[in-house]
């Protein structure tokens, strides 16, 4: 990579940038959330919840069979006068000695006060006997679980299985989400080969594969994944212009000084603002994040794989929980161990092995390297004050 002395000297100047704690958060700070809209539960999953969800009904609605068996009224033996399955409502009124047989998730009638399992009734001649519940036995009670009108989930949380499952015990057949931002990836670099062993001086393309499944992990959906000459100059820029139909556009490699390195030129452009201009991290520097208007934003990853995965939960991960209208990630600590050396002014993101409790550094985490990552479970964020065993910020690596 051929560097000119004033590109050099630019790179000094622009290594620092802010803190690697401040960068998330003014990646996360930057955007305004997407507009919400109505989506059916099939296509919600992944999506951010606008509005909180609540019950719109008592849960359960109705008094509800635990077990199957009978629901007795009054001490036995009981007389059985029916049978109430799931699903059906069984009209009658029971007496004192009276019980109907009734199933697992049916409603309990009314005058019932428990429900007799199965297995300790016995059954002779039309009646069941067995020992007199307690009032309220096997009964889940209308309610119980949650009134009409609560709050179950509030807005900002992610959309997930249990959400959708939730959404649709309390009768709902969409829910009204932020969307999951749409990404188009631009992989940068004449080097790169996107299948088989590279030849010489050619290598195999890592982040066309692995930002897929990363952005799906942090929120967002990849739209496109296109690789783009590193000439002729201007070139990343009119691609980057010619994207539509997604907010974020990630380009990979491009980030440094050098004179195929044509990112920063895209940031030039009328109606752009650079929000983070590198960051004071390791790996991971020259990474960059910019606004080019039109709800559009733009975030460089560094060339480099593992430099690329660390920028990556440093601002695009704040970025797509933005757009998304979620809080920002929360870090949990741990105490860390491990053969690391602070460096002071910057903070390191390793690759640590994490049982939930304490963290262990794993190696094989050089910039273009990661194995390390492979390993690991999280990044561990170092920073000057870090000594062997104390507790570090770990940042999830599953998203
Ligand atoms: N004079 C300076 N040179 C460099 C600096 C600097 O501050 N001053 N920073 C170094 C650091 S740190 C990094 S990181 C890289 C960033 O470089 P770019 O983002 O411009 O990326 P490239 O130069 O295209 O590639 C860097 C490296 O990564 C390999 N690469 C690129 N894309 C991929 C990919 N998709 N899959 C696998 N490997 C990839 C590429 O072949 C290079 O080896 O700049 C340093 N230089
Ligand atoms: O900081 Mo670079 O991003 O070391 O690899």
């Amino acid at each position: 990579m051929l560097l000119t002395s004033d590109a050099a000297t630019a790179c000094t100047a622009a290594a620092q940038g802010p803190s690697w704690e401040r960068a998330r958060e003014l990646a996360h700070a930057a955007p305004l959330p997407l507009g919400a809209r109505a989506l059916p539960l099939a296509a919600a999953a992944g999506t951010t919840l606008a509005d909180a969800l609540r019950t719109r009904d008592p849960l359960p609605a109705f008094d509800t069979a635990a077990m199957d068996g009978y629901a007795v009224a009054g001490a036995g033996p009981w007389r059985i006068r029916g049978a109430v399955r799931a699903g059906a409502v069984w009209d009658g009124s029971l007496a004192a000695g009276e019980a109907v047989e009734i199933s697992t998730g049916a409603p309990v009638p009314a005058d019932a006060r428990a429900v007799l399992p199965l297995e300790r009734a016995a059954l002779s001649g039309g009646r069941v006997s067995g020992r007199t519940p307690l009032p309220g036995r096997h009964i889940r009670r209308a309610g119980e679980d949650a009134p009409a009108g609560a709050v179950l989930v509030p807005a900002g949380t992610r959309v997930g299985p249990a959400q959708l499952g939730l959404a649709a015990a309390c009768g709902y057949d969409t829910l009204h989400v932020r969307p999951r931002p749409r990404v188009t990836v631009l992989v940068t670099g004449d080097e790169l080969e996107r299948r088989g062993r590279p030849g010489p001086g050619r290598i195999r393309d890592a982040l066309g594969p692995l930002l897929p499944p990363l952005v799906a992990a942090f929120g967002g959906e990849t739209v496109a994944v296109e690789y783009v000459s590193d000439r002729p100059a201007g070139l990343l820029a009119r691609t980057v212009n010619a994207v539509s139909d997604c907010e974020i556009i990630v380009v990979t490699g491009s980030t440094s000084v050098g004179a195929t390195d044509q990112l920063r030129g895209c940031c030039a452009t009328p109606g752009a603002r650079m929000v983070v201009d590198t960051v004071a991290c390791r790996p991971g520097h020259p990474q960059l994040m910019a606004g080019l208007g039109a709800g559009r934003w733009l975030v460089g990853l560094p060339g480099n794989p593992y430099a690329a995965l660390v920028a990556a939960h440093t601002l695009l991960a704040p970025l797509i929980a933005g757009l998304s209208g979620r809080t920002l990630p929360h870090l949990p600590q741990a105490p860390v161990s491990g053969d690391v050396q602070p460096v002071a002014g910057l903070t390191r993101l390793v690759p640590v092995a994490w049982d939930g409790s304490s963290a262990r550094v794993v190696g094989g985490h050089r910039a273009a390297f990661l194995h390390g990552a492979a390993l690991g479970d999280a990044l561990a964020v170092i920073t000057d004050g870090w000594a062997d065993g104390s507790p570090a910020p770990l940042v999830p690596l599953e998203g």
